[in-house]
């Protein structure tokens, strides 16, 4: 049985501002009081974990101790079959400390230069840590196929690539809800949910 979050202050702890404003959005139903990481002043961790899950938990502890509340950390990434599973864990790494998406975008292209595979998936961990040391950790994932050149200017990091199963627009042309529908960090979201919140509202 998982622990329940109860009503109280919840730290976002990320520093990405695309993702910050998604979790958001997918909060803000549930009536919770949110802070980010960055609101708070708390500082960016070195990601040293070699999985999403111990980069996402790393993360939370983090938060969770430095704001002595409960916080929800993610961490995602790109998955290439084709590229052996790269960008994965390293897809902020490659867009460089200037977090140069159209650069990293362009790398994953010419990696997979005329290979037939062009699928591709998103992960997204999310951790939620207390600062008594608790831990709770979901998966999610979308599966899809990497288009070039990019298309759309709307959500953030490698989504103007990426066409999930089923649909036509990329993530970068599609509107957040519609995203929301669809995407690997609302799959993990909605695991968070059943197993921490209930079912509120
Ligand atoms: O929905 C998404 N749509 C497009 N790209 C995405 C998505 N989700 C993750 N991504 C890519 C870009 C991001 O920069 C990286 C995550 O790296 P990751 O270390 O988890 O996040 P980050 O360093 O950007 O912020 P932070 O660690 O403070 O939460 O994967
Ligand atoms: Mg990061």
């Amino acid at each position: 049985m998982a622990r329940r979050l109860t009503q109280g202050p919840l730290v976002v702890a990320s520093h990405n501002a695309g993702k910050v404003r998604e979790i958001m959005d997918l909060v803000r139903p549930f009536g919770l009081d949110v802070r980010s990481a960055g609101d708070l002043g708390l500082p960016e961790p070195e990601e040293t974990g070699d999985t999403f899950e111990a980069n996402a938990q790393l993360k939370a502890r983090a938060a969770a101790l430095g704001a002595g509340l409960p916080a929800l950390a993610d961490d995602s990434g790109l998955c290439v079959p084709a590229l052996g599973g790269d960008p994965g864990i390293y897809s902020a790494r490659w867009a460089g400390p200037e977090r140069d998406f159209a650069h990293a975008m362009a790398e994953v292209n010419a990696k997979l230069g005329d290979a037939a595979d062009r699928s591709a998936f998103f992960v997204c961990v999310l951790a939620l840590a207390w600062p008594d040391g608790h831990m709770e950790t979901f998966r999610g994932t979308v599966d899809g196929t990497l288009v070039w050149p990019p298309r759309g200017t709307l959500g953030f990091g490698y989504d103007p690539l990426f066409v999930a199963q089923g649909e036509t627009l990329t993530f970068g042309e599609m509107d957040p809800g519609t995203k929301h529908a669809l995407s690997h960090r609302a799959a993990a979201f909605r695991l968070f949910v059943d197993a921490c919140l209930g079912n509120r509202p």
